[in-house]
């Protein structure tokens, strides 16, 4: 893929607040036309920080940014236009109702999508005549997708869309978001539910004190890390009588082996266990999960950048 295909493109980018202390640290990745990108991490690792530079929200320190071939900084009126952005804090006048509050967004908004349909889309005809201030956390966050829809964007940029939405709403927001997606819409977002992210995202990137640490599709991502067989047991059977090529670990009789072939492992262990009669207590075998590698990375100390 040639760079010009790519629609959001961060080359090295590094913020740094007041007082000195950098939150981006060198940070590189491109999204590619169509795809849904999810930014993870802890919580202060500059997710949002990094997403404020490509909304052109705010300059970098060092490196570099493009959306839809322009910065989208110096060059904010050729990308405003053309892109919808869903802060973490939505904030807007709370006396208005939620049709007044669409249109006044879509008054300032050329080729807005009608109120109703931008409503319609978040699943908020039904509260179209209450006000802002009366509705609820995820009605709220409804409301906030609804206005970054208006302007029909090219680039979609959604901070933590379904924080306090219910599970309803959450998988009402994916399917909107796949919908979009499936026309052509670019979509970055940051998240911090991993379901999210691993049933959402085309690719995505975990950062960890101000850099990227891992990234790749979801399934690329949790393949590099090692399955887990866990079990107990028996107390007159110490762990030291395990086959030495399953490298397992052990506290007292808890046992652990971290594995990249699952399946080998498991039926060595099996074997094991028939050959010398003996009973795998609570035996557990599961395959690295998004939420492992994310743990994994948030335990870790950043090698210094
Ligand atoms: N205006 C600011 N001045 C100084 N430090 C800031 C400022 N904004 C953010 N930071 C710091 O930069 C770091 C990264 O913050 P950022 O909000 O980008 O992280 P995040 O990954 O979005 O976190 P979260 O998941 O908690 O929203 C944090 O340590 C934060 O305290």
């Amino acid at each position: 893929m040639t760079t010009d295909q790519y629609v959001i493109t961060a080359e090295d980018l590094r913020r740094s607040y007041a007082g000195g202390f950098e939150a981006v640290r060198g940070v590189s990745f491109s999204v590619a036309r169509g795809e849904i990108f999810a930014l993870l991490g802890t919580n202060g690792a500059g997710k949002t920080s990094t997403v404020e530079i490509l909304e052109g929200l705010s300059v970098p320190s060092a490196g570099s940014v493009r959306v839809l071939g322009h910065d989208p900084y110096r060059e904010r009126s050729a990308v405003r236009p053309r892109v919808g952005v869903m802060l973490q804090e939505g904030g807007f006048p709370s006396d208005l109702t939620v049709t007044e509050t669409a249109r006044m967004w879509g008054d300032c908004t050329s080729g807005a999508r009608p109120v109703a349909e931008a409503l319609g889309l978040v699943g908020l005809t039904a509260r179209a005549k209450v006000r802002v201030s009366q509705l609820s956390g995820g009605e709220r966050r409804r409301l906030d997708l609804a206005l970054a829809l208006i302007g029909r964007p090219e680039v979609l940029f959604l901070d933590e869309p379904t924080t306090g939405l219910d599970a309803e709403g959450r998988r009402d927001t994916w399917d909107l978001v796949r919908a979009l997606r499936d026309t052509g819409t670019t979509v970055l977002l940051t998240t911090h539910y991993l379901e999210e992210a691993e049933t959402l995202a085309d690719r995505l990137a975990i950062m960890h004190q101000g850099v990227i640490v891992t990234t790749g599709s979801p399934a690329e991502v949790t393949a590099a890390r090692p399955a887990r067989i866990r079990f107990a047991l028996p107390p007159e059977v110490p762990a030291a009588r395990l086959p030495l090529s399953l490298k397992a670990g052990a506290a007292g009789q808890q046992v652990e082996i971290r594995t990249h072939e699952l399946q080998e492992s498991l039926e060595e262990l099996l074997r094991w266990a028939r050959e010398n009669g003996v009973r795998l207590e609570g035996l557990d075998a599961r395959a690295a999960s998004l939420e492992e590698a994310f743990l994994e990375i948030a335990q870790t100390e950043t090698a210094g950048v």
